[in-house]
């Protein structure tokens, strides 16, 4: 069931244009970030406006499921996404043309370290990213409904 209301583009400029690239092309632009590596487009609700928020994040896809990784660069904060997705876990997740809905839940543990590796290993700077702060970066599991 997709999810609906009312969307309200992030203010971070860069990501909302490449969200609305990637989107207007079905995923055939706007799919790579600056040192060419694939990503997605999460559709989530915001935690407190209950508004369909969408921001652009790595692809790490392993047997149909995916890990998001709330590094913000390394920042000594989690991105604002993360309290959305905590808050309401039922997202969209689209990978090149294909848009499907997930739940999402955040993961510890072994767990944890399994998918942080998968996350490393599509995207290498996130091992960079974790260097440089001592907030544990959160990563999801992203399951299909
Ligand atoms: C600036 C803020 O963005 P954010 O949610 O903190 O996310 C920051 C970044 O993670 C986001 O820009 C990512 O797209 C950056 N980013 C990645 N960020 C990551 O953390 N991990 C990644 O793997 C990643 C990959 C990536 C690839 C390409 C690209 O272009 C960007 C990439 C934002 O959009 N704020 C909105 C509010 C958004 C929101 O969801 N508000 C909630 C309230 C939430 C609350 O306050 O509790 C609501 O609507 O209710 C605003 O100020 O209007």
């Amino acid at each position: 069931m997709p999810l609906t209301g009312e969307y309200e583009p992030s203010a971070v400029d860069f990501a909302r244009d490449q969200v609305e690239l990637f989107e207007r092309t079905g995923g055939a632009e706007g799919n790579l970030n600056h040192a060419g590596k694939p990503v997605i487009v999460l559709t989530m609700l915001g935690a407190k406006s209950g508004k369909l928020r969408k921001t652009p994040l790595m692809r790490v896809e392993h047997d149909g499921e995916y890990a998001l990784v709330a590094s913000l660069g390394g920042a000594p904060k989690n991105p604002v996404w993360y309290y959305n997705l905590t808050a309401n876990p039922h997202v969209e997740l689209q990978d090149g043309p294909v848009k499907k809905d997930y739940r999402a839940r955040e993961v510890h543990g072994e767990e944890y370290d399994v998918w942080y590796e998968r996350s490393v290993a599509a995207w290498p700077d996130y091992a960079e990213y974790q260097k440089k702060t001592t907030r544990k970066m959160p990563v999801f599991v992203l399951t299909p409904l």
